[in-house]
């Protein structure tokens, strides 16, 4: 469905910041792409939206979706795209919105921005996918303001205005960083069960290699803007090729000789 084809990108006239990238996601597949910081895992997803930082540019290769080449996308066909076939979410997704409007007045903006429904129609289509991300309560939370949620909360709106038009591919940015751990483990097994029910494939960017192991069926590891190493989740736990990779399931803390990935 989704497949980089050695993309290479470079910020201004520097060296390339991501090499010869080559990647390809199924449908409904989640892959997680970890690393150190500075590594490019924010760059590569971010060419699959066409929402590099900057002067970001893909200076090599090609990004392909069902076939079609992304680069190519004209501003229109990108807005065509996002938010309906792939969508993205970040640390903080409730900070997109605006602090002094209600969620709601916003949720059915950008879903008529989209599709041509009515306004009450569109008030019911976000409020149904806010139950489906686990906050009951939705009608409260359609009238409230952002800042009147907590982080758990914003993510899942986040979340559910990212979902709402059911794209094929989510591309997620560190969603739980931001989240203790309590809250981080309801959304990544909320974020496993939209795989369920819409069959949607992630491509997730996290620094956590347990997070990392727990939700994906594939993982590749990152460094210096190139992949270093990839595999099942078992492959790369149990038999990590590289010795970077090994580095880093060094670095993830034990507790009485247990291993939390
Ligand atoms: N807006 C920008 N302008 C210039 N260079 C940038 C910009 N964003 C990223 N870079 C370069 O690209 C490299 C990769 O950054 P990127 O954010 O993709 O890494 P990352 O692995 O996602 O890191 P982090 O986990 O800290 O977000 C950086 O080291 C930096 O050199």
């Amino acid at each position: 469905m989704l497949q980089f084809r050695n993309i290479s990108v470079a910020y201004g006239d520097g060296e390339p910041s991501l090499t010869d990238f080559t990647l390809d996601v199924a449908e409904g597949e989640i892959v997680a792409l970890v690393g150190e910081s500075g590594s490019g895992k924010t760059t590569a997803i971010r060419t699959a939206i066409g929402l590099l930082p900057g002067d970001g540019e893909v200076v090599n290769g090609d990004i392909l979706f069902n076939g079609n080449s992304l680069l190519t996308l004209s501003p229109n066909e990108w807005r065509a795209l996002r938010g309906r076939q792939i969508s993205m979410i970040f640390q903080d997704s409730g900070a997109m919105l605006n602090p002094i409007r209600r969620i709601g007045s916003q949720f059915v903006e950008y879903i008529c921005t989209h599709r041509s429904v009515q306004k009450k129609e569109a008030w019911e289509m976000g409020r149904v996918m806010l139950e489906h991300m686990g906050l009951p309560h939705s009608e409260t939370i359609m009238n409230s303001y952002i800042f009147q949620l907590s982080g758990g909360m914003r993510q899942r709106v986040g979340i559910a205005m990212a979902m709402v038009f059911q794209p094929q591919l989510l591309l997620a940015d560190e969603p739980t960083s931001a989240l203790d751990v309590t809250t981080q483990s309801q959304i990544i097994r909320q974020m496993l069960e939209l795989r369920e029910k819409y069959g949607a494939a992630i491509l997730l960017v996290t620094h956590n290699l347990g997070v990392a192991a727990y939700m994906a069926d594939r993982i590749i590891v990152m460094k210096d803007g190139c992949i270093v190493d990839q595999g099942t989740r078992e492959e790369l736990l149990h038999q990590p090729a590289a010795a970077y990779t090994r580095d880093l399931l060094d670095a993830v803390p034990s507790m009485r000789g247990k291993r939390y990935v």
